[in-house]
């Protein structure tokens, strides 16, 4: 892997500034960001390098692309950034001071103490009969309701399937109404705020006609939060699932105290939304990607085999299935759902050289980085053999970040790894798929998350 290492290059003498995309150069290049996003910021680390500075509707943004530079800002010099940032102001009306949009400081660290804990393996272990009873129920509904070979919208699908899982493990509880209420006004607030990136909104005290219908979607998710963590207050009764384990969780190492409710509220609610589009769109993306690759799904199909013998998956079948494991790791290379996230400089830094004023924005983004030229062999094509043990060897640590890295690494890894795993060796079991012909490519759409617009119609047929 042959990756310039810059930073101690220019270590020596005074920082430099960062490269900017100038207006005229952006005009020239004629890639507008407005219009397309992915291509304004593949064209922007194509022609600069791997540490850029671009305005976003006049906020000044300093994207980074290089390994040593993200582990710099995640890693090594973490205290020196936070994440009141652009992005995460964005979503703080509706993600409040829960984990994901915490600025940081002393509420996350406490929390994160308090939530780590319920996210271990072995805990997540214990969803793992969720994950494969609501897919192999799903897979029931399918048989009666369509025909072998008909076309499904399997994103619309997964959505569902998502919701279900989610909900059992968080709340023992299966979708019902209430649930769909919840989707339906996520989907709202993330198209409203995803709205942003195309046309910049004054800040959401402005009584405007969006802000009162994104004012309306919070409410309907607080409603369908509150049901749940209420009853289960007054009556704890004996289930065993992650909302009791953070009912119950006591800060051993600080106070020795649980969390107030109104921040539990805020956590379930953060674990919710991280959970739910999240996986919708990685395994969309997975069965788009084998509907178009029928080679990978016949090796998958022969490792599923050999180590199923047609049963459904458990836990300990996901260390012996080491292939499925790429193809979920490959899908989201390509197609991270959380495909860009920030942070904000506290003081000046300086990285690989560069001068990083203080309050800068700094822009990860994992669409471009898990396309680098000099890291990925063939960037755009999809090759699960590249996260074999050998392939993988020397390979950056910080080249590939689908669930950020560093402290505020994703604290639903582990959880999401094992859905999209089992719900993976679960479907292909007894069932393959195929793009309609005809059907034209289905593009990444860049919102709060990477979607595939449009859904994704694929033929479902029986193996
Ligand atoms: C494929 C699925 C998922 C992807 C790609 C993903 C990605 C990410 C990324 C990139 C971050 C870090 C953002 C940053 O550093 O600014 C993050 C944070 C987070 N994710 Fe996930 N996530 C996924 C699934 C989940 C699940 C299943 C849950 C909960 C069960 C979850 C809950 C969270 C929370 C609470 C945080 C904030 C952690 C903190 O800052 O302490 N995510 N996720």
């Amino acid at each position: 892997m042959d990756l310039s290492p810059d930073s101690g290059a220019r270590d020596a003498g005074p920082p430099v500034p960062v490269p900017a995309v100038g207006l005229a150069e952006r005009l020239r290049g004629g890639v507008s960001f407005r219009r397309d996003q992915l291509g304004f910021l593949q064209w922007a680390a194509r022609t600069h390098g791997d540490i850029v500075r671009f305005r976003l509707f006049g906020i000044p943004m300093i994207m980074l692309n290089h390994p040593d530079h993200i582990y710099r800002v995640l890693v090594e010099q973490r205290t020196k950034y936070d994440k009141d940032a652009l992005l995460y102001r964005l979503v703080r009306p509706v993600l409040r001071d829960g984990l994901i949009g915490n600025p940081g400081g002393e509420l996350w660290q406490r929390q994160r103490r308090l939530m780590q804990p319920s996210f271990r393996p072995v805990i997540v272990a214990k969803f793992a009969e969720n994950m494969t009873d609501e897919t192999t129920a799903m897979l029931e509904r399918w048989e009666r309701q369509y025909a072998p070979g008909a076309v499904v919208n399997v994103h619309e699908e997964f959505g569902e399937l998502a919701l279900r899982i989610v909900n059992r493990s968080l709340f023992s509880a299966r979708v019902g109404r209430a649930a769909r209420d919840f989707a339906e006004a996520f989907t709202e607030a993330n198209a409203l705020l995803g709205r942003f990136f195309k046309f910049p909104f004054p800040p959401l005290t402005v009584p405007t006609p969006a802000h009162r219908r994104l004012r309306r979607a919070i409410d309907r998710m607080d409603a369908f939060v509150a049901s749940f963590v209420q009853r289960r207050t007054a009556d704890p009764g004996d289930e065993v699932d992650l909302l009791t384990l953070l009912m119950n969780a006591v800060d051993e190492d600080g106070d020795g105290r649980g969390m107030e409710p109104e921040q539990l509220h805020h956590e379930v609610l953060n674990l919710v939304v991280g959970a739910y589009e999240t996986t919708t769109n990685a395994l969309s993306w997975i069965f788009y990607l084998l509907a178009a690759h029928p080679e990978v799904e016949r090796k998958l199909h022969e490792e599923a085999d050999a180590v199923l013998g047609g049963r459904v998956p458990r836990f300990e079948d996901m260390a012996r299935t080491p292939y499925a494991r790429s193809v979920v790791e490959e899908t989201l290379r390509l197609y991270s759902p959380a495909w860009q996230f920030m942070r904000r400089a506290r003081t000046e830094d300086r990285i690989g050289g560069f001068h990083i004023p203080a309050r800068s924005n700094i822009y990860l983004n994992s669409y471009v980085l898990h396309r680098h030229p000099q890291l990925w062999d063939d960037p755009e094509s999809f090759d699960p053999g590249r996260f074999s043990p050998e392939r993988s060897a020397g390979r950056p640590r910080h080249a590939y970040m689908p669930f950020g890295g560093g402290e505020r690494i994703c604290i639903g890894q582990h959880f999401a790894l094992t859905e999209l795993h089992l719900v993976l060796l679960t479907l292909v079991r007894r069932h393959r798929f195929r793009l309609p012909p005809g059907q034209p490519p289905v593009r990444p759409q860049p919102l709060i998350t990477l979607h595939p617009e449009g859904g994704v119609p694929l033929e479902v047929h029986p193996r």
